[in-house]
């Protein structure tokens, strides 16, 4: 398994290239960036574990080099917030900066599983997309939108009702998109179920679907969450990986272009949004069936999902217009 990490120098880059190189599934780990991968590379490089490392710039066609071969392209390249921006503010820079990775994914790896993680993930899973629709290479089963920070999010901040000892062992779906109110945690489903007091429950929902800014909040200008972006990446690529390798029963939320995936047209269709995040069922070859919760919410999550709708619809919108009527320079 080879694994490539756009962006490997950054924030997030770098521990995820830590836990990529750490874990047995990956023969061969290439990190590509802009800036400083040959320092970030030779550090890891140390490690004793079986991965094999690369890293390159973009002089003498390394990005080719990184994606050629690849099985999986994970994407924390790009900018991120700081306080008092949204994730539509870095939509300017970001775009371009998804759109010409794709770019190179489509030409030199277009089988690998991708996972995008750079914002605004509402429009650059589309614009990710078009790119691969543009050249012919696109297999909707394969590109994800890593929505699993939401998910973890979800799972801790529960425990403060359910005093369950390890977090992770409540499975809490959440849907929609990957910003404020288009993030919507279903804790009526939770798995084992949990009671959530009414006047706790809108300050939950609250956290999950901005807990984003509360790390931007606190880091006051030094960026947004890497850590435990980085562990939640790793989490989602590792699943990937696994259920690539074989293994079945792996279900996680996951933000796809959902006609493209078993069972995700009448989602499409329902929700009125073509990219949507819901639990997906992965397999050998990605997607292998998108999950539709909707109709067992409560009416609570019903009237947040209305809310997630509108902004989703313009995110998505954007991405893809972004692809089909470029800026002009
Ligand atoms: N999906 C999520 O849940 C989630 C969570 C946290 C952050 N993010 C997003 O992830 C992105 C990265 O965040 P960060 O904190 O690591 O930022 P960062 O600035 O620390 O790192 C970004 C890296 O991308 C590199 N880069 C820029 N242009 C590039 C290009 N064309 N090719 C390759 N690399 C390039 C930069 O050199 C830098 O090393 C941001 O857009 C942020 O909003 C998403
Ligand atoms: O909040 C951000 O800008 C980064 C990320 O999307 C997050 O949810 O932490």
């Amino acid at each position: 398994m080879k694994a490539v990490v756009a962006g490997a120098s950054g924030g997030i880059g770098q521990p995820l290239s830590l836990l990529l190189k750490a874990c047995p599934l990956v023969d061969k780990l290439a990190l590509y960036d802009v800036v400083n991968t040959p320092g970030v590379t030779a550090d890891l490089s140390h490690i004793s574990s079986i991965a094999q490392i690369e890293g390159y710039l973009p002089a003498d066609d390394g990005l080719k080099k990184a994606l050629t071969g690849a099985d999986i392209v994970v994407i924390p390249a790009g900018i991120p917030r700081k306080p008092g921006m949204t994730r539509d503010d870095l939509f300017k820079i970001n775009a371009g900066i998804v759109k010409g990775l794709i770019e190179g994914v489509a030409e030199h790896c277009p089988d690998a599983f991708i996972l995008v993680i750079s914002n605004p993930v509402n429009s650059t899973v589309p614009i990710a997309a078009e790119v691969l629709k543009k050249a012919g290479k696109f297999n909707p089963k394969k590109l994800f939108g890593v929505t699993t920070l939401d998910v973890v999010r979800a799972e801790t901040f529960v425990q403060s009702i359910t005093g369950e000892k390890d977090p992770a062992k409540t499975v809490i779906p959440v849907i929609g998109g990957h910003s404020g109110e288009t993030i919507v945690p279903l804790f009526s489903l939770a798995k084992p179920a949990v009671k959530i007091p009414e006047d706790k429950l809108d300050a939950l929902t609250n956290r999950v679907q901005f807990g984003g800014d509360e790390v931007v909040k606190a880091k006051d200008g030094a960026g947004s969450a890497t850590l435990s972006m980085a562990y939640a990446g790793y989490r989602f690529a590792e699943k990937v990986m696994k259920a690539a390798k074989g293994e079945s029963g792996i279900i996680e939320p996951t933000f796809m272009y959902m006609p493209g995936v078993p069972g995700g047209e009448e989602i499409a269709k329902e929700t009125g949004c073509e990219y949507f995040s819901v639990p997906v069922e992965l397999g050998k070859d990605g997607a292998q069936k998108a999950h539709n919760p909707i109709k067992d919410i409560s009416e609570y999550e019903k009237k947040l999902l209305q809310a997630c709708y509108d902004g989703l619809k313009g995110n998505i919108t954007k991405g893809v217009e972004f692809v089909a009527n470029p800026p002009q320079k």
